[in-house]
């Protein structure tokens, strides 16, 4: 039986463009957005324990173990595979280790990414014989952005995140730069400024090639006043191509067909800030330990 499952990537996502299309009952906004999943990862590792406990090897600055999603997408399917009573070994316990590469309220998902990693890797190594559905509701319980990386392709995403619909999308190379800034995502969301009602689109109006792939983030307005380095990474990237900001920031990007291109600004970016260059993926590298 294997008992270890180590370097699981957990990827980054950039949304290639973010509507706010209203608000539910309970404050959370409806979106419409779509996720590109890139290769720029954390790297988890896994090993099982023979006793129910799990241990967090690596210190992630700033997240306590209790609060870290990793934890806490492991103890969650934890008790959902006890609820199911599947065949499960007795003892659902790991030892977890991180490589934290993402960073932080970036707007790339990497907490989420992180969750989805460890419920997918966690799943298999404990036999939980949970589906890719039950998986992606026990994830929406952790983070918006869960669904997406265990849905493992990209998607036209509405709801808060959770109704997806996968989308083919073109093989581009990115430019990722951390203006500096860390912006946690309620900020964003519970700002007076921000447009809450742009009107619906249809998945039908998006193909591989079409220049509205890349639309709007209507959090970028929100981000760019309250933080100015926002607004000064998109001014510079925006130099070379068109340049946006993911999710609720605070990174920007920029896309371009040929990696050269990529290569040539990734070596101009000044030296404040972090930037990295991406490769678009059509899916999740752990899409396989999902047999359904
Ligand atoms: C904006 C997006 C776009 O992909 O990504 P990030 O920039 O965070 O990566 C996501 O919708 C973020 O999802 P996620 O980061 O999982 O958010 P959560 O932890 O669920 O929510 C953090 C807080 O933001 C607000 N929130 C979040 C999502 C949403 N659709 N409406 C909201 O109003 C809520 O106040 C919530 O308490
Ligand atoms: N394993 C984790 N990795 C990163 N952040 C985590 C993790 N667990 C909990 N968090 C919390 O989630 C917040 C959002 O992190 P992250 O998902 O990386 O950014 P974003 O939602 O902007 O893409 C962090 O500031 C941190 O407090």
């Amino acid at each position: 039986m294997t008992r270890t499952l180590n370097n699981c990537p957990a990827p980054a996502k950039l949304n290639l463009f973010l509507h706010v299309t209203g608000r539910r009952p309970d404050g959370y906004h409806l979106l419409q957005t779509v996720f590109q999943l890139v290769d720029f990862n954390d790297l988890l590792h896994f090993e099982m324990r023979d006793d129910d406990q799990i241990r967090r090897h690596t210190d992630i600055p700033g997240v306590p173990e209790e609060s870290d999603l990793i934890v806490r997408a492991a103890k969650l399917l934890q008790s959902a595979i006890r609820a199911k009573g599947t065949s499960a070994p007795t003892a659902l316990g790991a030892n977890i280790g991180i490589e934290k590469k993402l960073p932080m309220g970036g707007g790339l998902g990497g907490g989420s990414s992180d969750a989805a990693t460890t419920l997918m890797a966690l799943n298999h190594l404990w036999q939980g014989g949970l589906s890719r559905e039950e998986l992606m509701a026990l994830g929406l319980q952790l983070g918006a952005d869960v669904p997406f990386f265990l849905f493992g392709r990209n998607a036209f995403a509405e709801g808060i995140g959770e109704s997806l619909q996968k989308l083919d999308t073109p093989a581009l190379w990115f430019v990722i730069i951390q203006p500096g800034v860390t912006i946690p995502t309620a900020i964003i969301f519970s700002s007076s400024e921000l447009t809450r009602n742009t009107k619906p689109v249809k998945m039908t109006d998006f193909s591989i090639g079409t220049k509205k792939l890349f639309g709007k983030n209507d959090l970028e307005v929100v981000a760019v006043s309250k933080f100015p380095e926002v607004a000064e990474a998109i001014n510079w990237l925006g130099n070379f191509g068109e340049a946006r900001m993911t999710g609720s920031g605070a990174c920007v990007f920029c896309a371009f067909t040929e990696e050269h291109e990529a290569d040539k600004v990734l070596k101009l970016v000044p030296t404040q800030w972090k930037a990295w260059k991406a490769k678009a993926m059509q899916e999740h590298p752990l899409a396989g330990l999902l047999k359904n």
